[in-house]
């Protein structure tokens, strides 16, 4: 579940903070991030996912208020409880899809399971991939690699931050079937900023900051 309160960030040199509307999105269900550029979106899953922090308000993820808690903490918060998933995909292309995968557990503190990434890769279709370097992939298989490492933790929540808006229609179908499959697999929270028009037939549940106080 994700919970947002009277939420307002300003980054550092600008004169005026952006404010976020409230909402909430129960656990399991899936929410789409609507607004024109420069609306925040990234902003707000950025704030959500715990990468900034000094903003007024409050953001509960599974009933607990993130700035309660220490920066060690939301590390190890965000590594166990949230999966990002970037416009890039953020891999890095030198490292096969399976050492790729592995650095996500390690970087949130838990013990590597070489059982889990085989089972994630075999649910994205991507088994036989596990040994081939980033590199040497299709940008849609990396883009599954990139999926499989946001929900490797068993996260519960998932954000998506444009993940289709560079990929033609059946791309972009692919994707957000992907997408809202996995989140449906993991019972996991689904948040997905885009400004492409195509997902909006896909998530019904939306947030629209273009209308935003
Ligand atoms: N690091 C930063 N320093 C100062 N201002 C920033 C910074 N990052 C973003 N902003 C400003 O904050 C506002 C919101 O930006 P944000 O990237 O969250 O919008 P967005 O809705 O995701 O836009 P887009 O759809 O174009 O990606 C914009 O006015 C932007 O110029």
């Amino acid at each position: 579940m994700i919970s947002v309160r009277n939420l307002s960030y300003q980054y550092d040199g600008t004169s005026r903070a952006i404010q976020f509307q409230d909402f909430s999105i129960p656990q399991g269900e899936h929410g789409l991030l609507l607004g024109e550029s420069g609306s925040g979106k990234t902003t707000l899953l950025h704030v959500i996912g715990g990468l900034l922090r000094k903003y007024s308000g409050t953001v509960s993820i599974q009933d607990t208020a993130l700035n309660a808690l220490s920066e060690a903490a939301l590390d190890g918060f965000r590594g166990r409880h949230i999966g990002f998933i970037f416009q890039r995909n953020h891999l890095i292309s030198a490292l096969t899809v399976e050492k790729n995968l592995a650095l996500s557990p390690y970087l949130a503190g838990l013990p590597p399971d070489a059982a889990r990434i085989d089972q994630v890769l075999a649910s994205l279709g991507l088994q036989e991939k596990k040994k081939s370097r980033i590199s040497e992939l299709s940008h849609g298989q990396a883009q599954r690699v990139a999926i499989a490492r946001a929900v490797l933790n068993k996260p519960s929540i998932i954000l998506a931050d444009e993940p289709t808006s560079a990929l033609d229609d059946k791309n972009c179908e692919r994707v957000i079937t992907l997408l809202t499959d996995v989140a449906r697999q993991h019972g996991a929270t689904l948040l997905v900023a885009t400004h492409d028009q195509r997902l909006k037939d896909r998530i019904s549940n939306r947030i629209d900051l273009t209308t935003a106080p």
